[in-house]
């Protein structure tokens, strides 16, 4: 069915060559082929005026790249950032039109102002006490320079996932070698992530190596909007069919290897061990170690200032299906969340995610891929059915995603510690079955619309929503257990 003229909207700028040596674009921009990673890989080393930030990032760790203790075993980072570091303001500013050079100093300016603020916790946390209270004050020899790298490359001055912690932070052992696993070294840790065999490198890079195939899947977006695109020849229904078809099946076979990728978690980070280096990724919002913000001295007139901290949740990929399926959330507060997590991301990504919600909905995405009402007779029939089978593969890959991560809550958290609070400052019992249970839900009512299991969109779909039912029973128990267990309402929680 040719789809209804509509009004042209601006359109969005997706790389298909990243240009990775044009230092006036951001690290950070959104291509067919790196996907959300950024457009070059890393920079790993600092100019000669920051020195001393290498050195102390060098001391740092509390286990060293020679495996000796580092500043943040012995609890004395604070000391020596007071004592030694100058403000290098005037340096930031002489790189001001190399912006991968400022996300690097912004990626290291994060690491110095996370184990600042968070060292007094970290040491109290290896001594079995509670976490207590953070330093309240960041000093200006960082948050004068955090501020202004962070202005020029449009983050938040706080250590993001992808700007600094996740994505901007491994490098390549041979570079011919690529983005395979074994390749892969962090650049800046906290704890034991110099090792790359340790669980903090793990879970850095199990995020790099899922990212690494979203290529594929930003570029089946885009092959799907084009399709339902205001421009494109419809009058050859088929073919505009087979070319959606072909959008959804590239994005389903990225999804796939993603979620491979990310089932290697439970190998390459320990359950166990994620407790010890996550105190140094928590934010200010929410957290009882930051009861009234922090002040940067020299900025904002020393008024306080709160940050979320780092999150997997401010990940482009599952947002990017979120808003192309149309997935429904529910309207409670623990969806504001979910919303104001969307701002803690590299500008591009988050322009990107934008233009895909509106584009999704003026083209008329998920109605054409349901065609409810259409014919559903000879090759055209196969192909909608197709198209409706690939709508729900799509979604159950965004369950599997978020059903994983439900296991990864309990077994890394729930399991380990009784903080209420996860690293973005959701709350940890109630905030990621918010959401898994909206998409088994938005799956349901899809599967019903398309016939059920009379639909003829196969056996895998008919297998999928049998999980899907038995899935949204279990969450349901686990999450009444886990708020009677811990004193949480359940209220909010659709
Ligand atoms: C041990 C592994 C992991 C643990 C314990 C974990 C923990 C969490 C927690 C507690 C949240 C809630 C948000 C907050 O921080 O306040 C969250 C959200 C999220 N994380 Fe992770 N995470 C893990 C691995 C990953 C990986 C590998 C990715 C890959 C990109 C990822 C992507 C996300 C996303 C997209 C969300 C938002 C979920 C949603 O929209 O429902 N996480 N994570």
């Amino acid at each position: 069915m040719a789809s209804p003229p509509l009004s042209p909207s601006l359109p969005f700028e997706v790389l298909d060559d990243t240009k990775p040596a044009d230092n006036s674009l951001p690290a950070f921009m959104v291509s067919t082929t790196r996907g959300f990673l950024p457009r070059m890989d890393p920079i790993v080393s600092l100019p000669a005026e920051f020195d001393m930030v290498e050195s102390i990032l060098a001391r740092m760790p509390v286990k060293t790249l020679t495996g000796e203790p580092g500043l943040l075993f012995y609890g004395t980072m604070g000391d020596v950032v007071l004592d030694e570091l100058p403000d290098l303001t005037d340096a930031v500013e002489k790189y001001k039109d190399d912006l991968p050079m400022q996300n690097a100093l912004y990626r290291d300016y994060s690491f110095l102002a996370s184990a600042y603020l968070l060292e007094p916790c970290h040491i109290r946390f290896m001594n079995k006490q509670p976490y207590g209270l953070g330093r309240d004050r960041l000093p200006v020899q960082l948050a004068r320079p955090i501020a202004r790298c962070a202005e020029l490359c449009g983050f938040k001055p706080f250590m993001e996932y992808a700007g600094s912690y996740a994505l901007f932070n491994y490098k390549l052992v041979d570079p011919v070698q690529g983005l395979a696993y074994d390749n892969l070294r962090l650049i800046r840790a906290f704890e034991h992530g110099l090792d790359p065999t340790s669980s903090e490198a793990g879970f850095v890079l199990i995020h790099v190596s899922m990212v690494k195939h979203s290529g594929p899947l930003v570029a089946g977006v885009m092959s799907c909007l084009d399709a339902c695109a205001p421009t494109a020849n419809h009058s050859f229904p088929l073919s505009q069919r087979k070319a959606f078809n072909g959008g959804l099946t590239s994005m389903l076979s990225a999804m796939e290897k993603v979620n491979g990728v990310m089932e290697q978690m439970w190998k390459k980070s320990k359950p166990t061990s994620y407790t010890s280096f996550r105190t140094f990724i928590f934010g200010i919002t929410s957290q009882s170690m930051f009861p009234n913000g922090v002040v940067y001295e020299g900025i904002n007139d020393d008024k306080p200032l709160e940050f979320r901290g780092e999150s997997g949740a401010n990940d482009s990929m599952v947002p990017l299906l979120d808003n192309f399926l149309q997935i429904g959330m529910p309207d409670t507060p623990l969806t504001e969340i979910l919303k104001d997590f969307r701002s803690y991301r590299p500008g591009d990504h988050k322009r990107f995610l934008e233009w895909v919600a509106g584009e999704s909905a003026r083209r008329g995405i998920r109605k054409f891929a349901l065609g409810l009402g259409e014919s559903e007779d000879g090759e055209q029939g196969d192909l909608l059915r197709e198209s409706r089978a690939l709508w729900i593969k799509l979604m159950n890959q965004v369950r599997d995603f978020r059903w994983r991560h439900w296991c990864f809550a309990r077994e890394y958290i729930l399991k380990q510690t009784s903080h209420p609070t996860a690293t973005g400052g959701s709350p940890i019992v109630t905030w990621l079955p918010n959401q898994l249970s909206a998409v088994m839900e938005d799956m349901a009512e899809v599967y019903t619309q398309v016939g059920g299991s009379g639909g003829g969109l196969g056996k895998d779909c008919i297998e999928i929503m049998e999980l899907v039912e038995r899935q949204s029973d279990g969450l349901k128990k686990e999450v009444s257990k886990y708020c009677a267990e811990r004193g949480v309402k359940a209220a909010g929680y659709a």
